[in-house]
């Protein structure tokens, strides 16, 4: 009997029909919620993610600007790009596509946007935010982990978590909301002398590694969760996540696929957060 399939696509498409109705609301009540986008150079792949985010607004009636950038433009001309959109009050959310060329400090770029505009949840405020258990913009990816891990109607207080990766925009926001919702937690890095160690006593693993086949079937508990945040290509040039799907799927209860698990959570939870932040602009 193999892994059941969690299937981000299907879930995307249910959270993106509620998310279409309460920004209709909005709307109707006078704040379209918008997000900009800034892509800065040409890297193909970022070039595809952000006209996924951009259409993805668009299917759902949000404003959206895309401001596509040569790979030249100097960093106080991003910044003054970020000022303008900070100001603009059509503009409830700033993303500005990762990685950015060596000549631009992503720090310096990202503490340039209006905390309140953080729909990336990238912000120093943001991340204070979470690690204080305090509303604020969650991550997109880990956000949308954390509802692909409920979508399976498994409880997740009391479990054993592992992550693999801490990276400031996967991994460490990820062990801090399966902490949040009373996990136990174990973060492994590139320092982690033998993973399986650890692997095999988990009822959830996220993988973000960035490394095909991290995690292998002799590995995993069986029956456990596993969240495969990874996006490569194999040797044929197929996407590939970072779990080796073919023998984790014997293995675990539940895995997700790549593509159709992360990905289309990420650019939903994205939608979700700019949502949320129309909706505070418009209480104020
Ligand atoms: N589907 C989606 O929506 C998204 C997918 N991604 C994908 O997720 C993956 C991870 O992204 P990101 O976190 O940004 O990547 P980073 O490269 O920033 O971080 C990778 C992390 O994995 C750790 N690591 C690397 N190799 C190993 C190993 N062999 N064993 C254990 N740990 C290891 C690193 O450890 P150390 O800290 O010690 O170096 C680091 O903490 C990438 O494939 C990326 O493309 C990213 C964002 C969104
Ligand atoms: N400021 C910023 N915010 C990000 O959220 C951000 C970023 N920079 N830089 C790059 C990573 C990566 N990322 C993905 C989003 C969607 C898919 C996605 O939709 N994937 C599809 C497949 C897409 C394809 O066919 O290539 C899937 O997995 O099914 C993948 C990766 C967001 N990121």
């Amino acid at each position: 009997m193999g892994a059941r399939l969690i299937d981000g696509l299907a879930l995307s498409r249910q959270s993106r029909q509620d998310i279409a109705t309460r920004a209709a609301a909005l709307t109707a009540s006078g704040t379209r919620p918008g997000l900009a986008v800034i892509l800065v150079g040409e890297d193909p792949a970022s070039a595809v993610y952000v006209r996924n985010k951009v259409r993805a607004c668009e299917e759902l009636g949000l404003h959206s600007v895309f401001d596509k950038c040569p790979e030249t433009l100097s960093q106080a001309d991003l910044l003054a790009r970020i000022d303008a959109l900070n100001r603009d009050p059509s503009i409830h959310g700033i993303l500005v596509q990762m990685p950015l060329p060596r000549h631009i400090d992503p720090h310096t770029v990202i503490a340039a946007i209006s905390p309140d505009k953080d729909v990336d949840g990238y912000s120093v405020q943001s991340a204070g935010d979470l690690v204080c258990g305090l509303p604020g913009f969650r991550p997109c990816t880990p956000y949308g982990c954390m509802k692909l891990i409920e979508s399976t109607g498994q409880p997740i207080a009391g479990k054993h978590a592992v992550v693999i990766g801490r990276s400031n925009t996967v991994g460490k926001p990820m062990a801090l909301l399966l902490l949040q919702a009373n996990a136990t937690v174990t973060v492994c890095h590139s320092g982690t002398p033998d993973l399986g160690v650890h692997t095999r006593q988990a009822d959830i693993v996220v993988v973000a590694t960035g490394r095909r086949n991290t995690l292998t079937g002799d590995r995993v508990r069986p029956g456990a969760i596993v969240i495969d945040v990874g996006i490569n290509r194999d040797d044929d040039g197929k996407l590939c996540g970072d779990v080796d799907f073919a023998s984790v799927q014997q293995v675990a209860g539940w895995i997700t696929p790549v593509p159709g698990g992360v990905g289309p959570m990420t650019i939903t939870m994205l939608l979700e957060n700019t949502l949320q932040s129309a909706q505070r602009h418009a209480a104020r």
